[in-house]
């Protein structure tokens, strides 16, 4: 692993990308319009002010409706393409993607450092996990498909059911995890035999240059579009037509909302999202607290807290809240604040230059309302990065209590009965995780049952996340629509199909037939009885 990089560096692999280039219909075009400039993360530093590390097309309507109808095309056009394409050569062109990414590696892991200021084992981590994603999906997907090689019979009718792909998915990933989330929508999509359209968040996207060649060189054409530009240039032409089946996004729900109104026919949409995430930790009196305060720091400060899964607000019990707000503090204080590939850093300059000011907003309100910072560093501003902020005691009318937060603040409120939390749980508009803190199981186990009702994931002892990538990541209420996976997110971009068929002796020589040609998906796999 390189211990550092350099703007040089940086620069070098940025200035090797043809910045100008996006794909359409299986083309990798020039651009010849406006461009936005890529700034880095890193530049909220003193020391790399306005690093500029490239640009990317800004593209608007025209180009978004041509790549539309590619996708429309590569879905449409019968026979031999993309979705009727045989299983196994569909599973050939993912593998030659996956290889040839792989080898964009070293110069993914730096850009995702440059222009998000991931740290670096975080950002090995981002890739590495990304290549598992796809290579486990390649997996599922073939289980999948020797699985639907059985024929179900029933009332005398034989059925051979497989899962079919939803159409032309438009696919709009976050700029904290530009690769791993935006590919756990774009993979399985592709991989059932959708056509797609992506564009990228305006962070992250140089990286997403790097891999268009491969995408370009492994899928026919139309089966992956990819453009650049704002979302509303891009994304809201293309949901204007009505001609997406599926909106496949991670990010807010005031987005997702826009897009699914402009389309007119939005009963017919399906989405697939996560969004917003309120998380909360919660400490009972019991909790071992060396534990608890490691797991509370991670789930609130990885990534500087930018995370959906991130643990948002921490109610803890009134028996151990002094000692928990004590040493929670004390250890917010000991963490490193570096660039990203300094050993041991562990918060990092943050992407957007609004962010610490809108950090900034929550704390000044907090505090008029009442709130006090309990650690020393807290809230203090160093170049564009403000110190994360222990507040207590939190109250409903601060800011922070309601706003999903995405940053380094971190709001504590303590309890007496359980029912408080628990109460603010069930009227919250999230819904996705909770981390529960303690030992007595005749406490906890009731507890995990009520949890269950109103999150999807109860983590025990341990903070909020969303991996491993195997298991369900979904949310209730505005938390998330559909759930991802290796294996929910394959369902999640298909329906199930089938073909049926009574038993008499015409339909028993066809069939005999159709599996011996083998020219279908249907009624003749490779694994079939
Ligand atoms: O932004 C939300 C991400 O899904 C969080 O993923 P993570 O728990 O793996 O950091």
């Amino acid at each position: 692993m390189p211990s550092k990089t350099t703007i040089p560096e940086a620069l070098q692999i940025t200035s090797q990308i043809h910045q100008k280039i996006f794909l359409v219909d299986g083309e990798l075009r020039e651009w010849k319009g406006e461009n936005t400039e890529v700034i880095s993360t890193i530049s909220s530093t003193e020391e790399y002010a306005h690093t500029v590390l490239g640009s990317i097309p800004n593209m608007g309507e025209a180009e978004a409706l041509e790549a539309l109808d590619a996708a429309i095309g590569a879905f449409d056009q019968g026979q031999g393409l993309w979705p009727t394409m045989k299983v196994k050569d569909r599973i050939e062109c993912m593998e030659s993607f996956v290889k040839k990414m792989e080898e964009k590696r070293e110069e993914v892991v730096k850009l995702l450092m440059w222009e998000i200021g991931k740290s670096m084992p975080d950002s090995y981590k981002e890739f590495d996990r990304t290549v598992e994603y796809i290579y486990d999906t390649i997996e599922d997907y073939k289980q999948l498909d020797r699985n639907s090689a059985k024929f179900s019979k029933h009332d005398g009718v034989y059925a051979h059911i497989r899962r079919g792909p939803l159409g032309v998915v438009l696919c709009l990933g976050p700029y904290n995890y530009p690769l791993n989330e935006t590919f756990a929508l774009l993979i399985p999509a592709i991989i059932m035999g959708n056509t797609t359209i992506f564009k990228p968040a305006k962070h992250g996207v140089l990286l997403i240059t790097l891999l268009l060649e491969a995408f370009q060189s492994s899928f026919p054409k139309g089966v992956v579009n990819i453009l650049f530009g704002r979302g509303r240039a891009v994304a809201a032409p293309i949901m204007k037509t009505g001609k997406v089946d599926v909106l496949a996004l991670i990010g807010n729900s005031k987005s997702a909302n826009a897009l699914q109104d402009q389309h007119p026919k939005s009963n017919r949409l399906r989405l697939v999202l996560g969004l917003e995430a309120k998380n909360p930790a919660i400490i009972l009196p019991d909790a071992d607290l060396d534990l608890t305060i490691n797991e509370c720091i991670a789930g609130t400060l990885s990534f500087n807290g930018q995370r959906c899964t991130a643990l948002k607000v921490v109610y803890v019990h009134e028996d151990v809240k002094d000692e928990f707000l004590k040493r929670f503090s004390e250890k917010v204080d000991a963490l490193k604040f570096g660039n990203p590939w300094d050993e041991g850093v562990k918060l990092t300059p943050l992407p957007e230059p609004g962010k610490p000011d809108y950090i900034q907003e929550l704390l000044d309100d907090a505090k008029a309302k009442g709130a006090k910072v309990k650690n020393k560093k807290g809230g203090r501003r160093s170049d564009n990065y403000i110190w994360p902020a222990v507040l207590y005691p939190v109250t409903k009318d601060m800011r922070v209590y309601e706003e999903e937060q995405f940053g380094p603040i971190i709001p504590v409120v303590s309890f007496t009965d359980i029912e408080e939390p628990l109460d603010d749980m069930a009227e919250s508009n999230y819904g996705q995780q909770v981390s529960l803190f303690g030992k007595d199981v005749y406490t906890l186990s009731p507890l995990i049952d009520t949890l269950a009702n109103l999150v999807c994931r109860v983590n025990l002892n341990s903070s909020c996340q969303r991996g491993p990538d195997v298991y369900p990541f979904t949310g209730r209420k505005d938390s998330a629509q559909s759930t991802l996976s290796v294996h929910d997110a394959l369902r999640s971009f298909s329906v199930r199909t089938f073909v049926a068929f009574k038993d008499n002796d015409l339909n028993n020589e066809t069939i005999e037939q159709l599996l011996e040609a083998k020219v279908s998906n249907f009624l003749s796999t490779d694994y079939i009885l």
